[in-house]
């Protein structure tokens, strides 16, 4: 799993802690966003507190998973995302913010690997969001 020239993982190159500021930088952005606060602070709660921990462990294990550390993560991404409302420019905001938060926690090389990995997620995620869209307009 991503393994590098000299054999350790993306994830024991960026390192436990890193991981964790990065995360709880990044969403502390996100909550003051206007585009994507509403659907944060709706679903999740009040930053840094309600579901925040939760929220931000969970998502500790995915990027755990996905960057070959040690994890528990059993989630499922893509449901998750079906019945936010979110939109392309949902998607534009998240990767923007992402990758400003990137460059400000880690090295050029891991940010770089992180904001593809994010890249290429957003194509399936987006279409879940979408299609949880189009599904609650017609039930509605
Ligand atoms: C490529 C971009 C994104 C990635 C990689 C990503 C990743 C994730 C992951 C891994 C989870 C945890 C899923 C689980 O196991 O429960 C999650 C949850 C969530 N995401 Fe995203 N996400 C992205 C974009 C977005 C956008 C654009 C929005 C909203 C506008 C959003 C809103 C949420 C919310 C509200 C949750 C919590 C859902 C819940 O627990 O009820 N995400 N995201």
């Amino acid at each position: 799993m991503l393994l590098t020239a000299e054999g350790d993982t993306l994830f024991s190159r960026i390192g436990e802690e890193r991981l964790r500021a990065l995360l709880w930088g990044f969403y502390a952005e996100v909550v003051k966003d206007e585009l994507l606060g509403p659907v944060f602070r709706q679903r999740v709660g009040p930053f840094p507190g309600a579901g925040w921990p939760v929220h931000i462990a969970r998502l500790e294990g995915f990027w755990r998973a996905v960057t070959g550390g040690p994890s528990a993560y059993r989630g499922q991404p893509g449901p998750a995302h079906s019945n936010l409302g979110a939109q392309a420019a949902h998607f534009d905001r998240w990767l923007a913010l992402w990758e400003t938060a990137l460059a400000e926690h880690l090295n050029p090389p891991e940010a770089q690997a992180l904001l593809v990995m994010a890249s290429r997620m957003r194509v399936s995620l987006q279409r879940f969001a979408l299609a949880g869209a189009s599904l609650q307009g017609e039930t509605s």
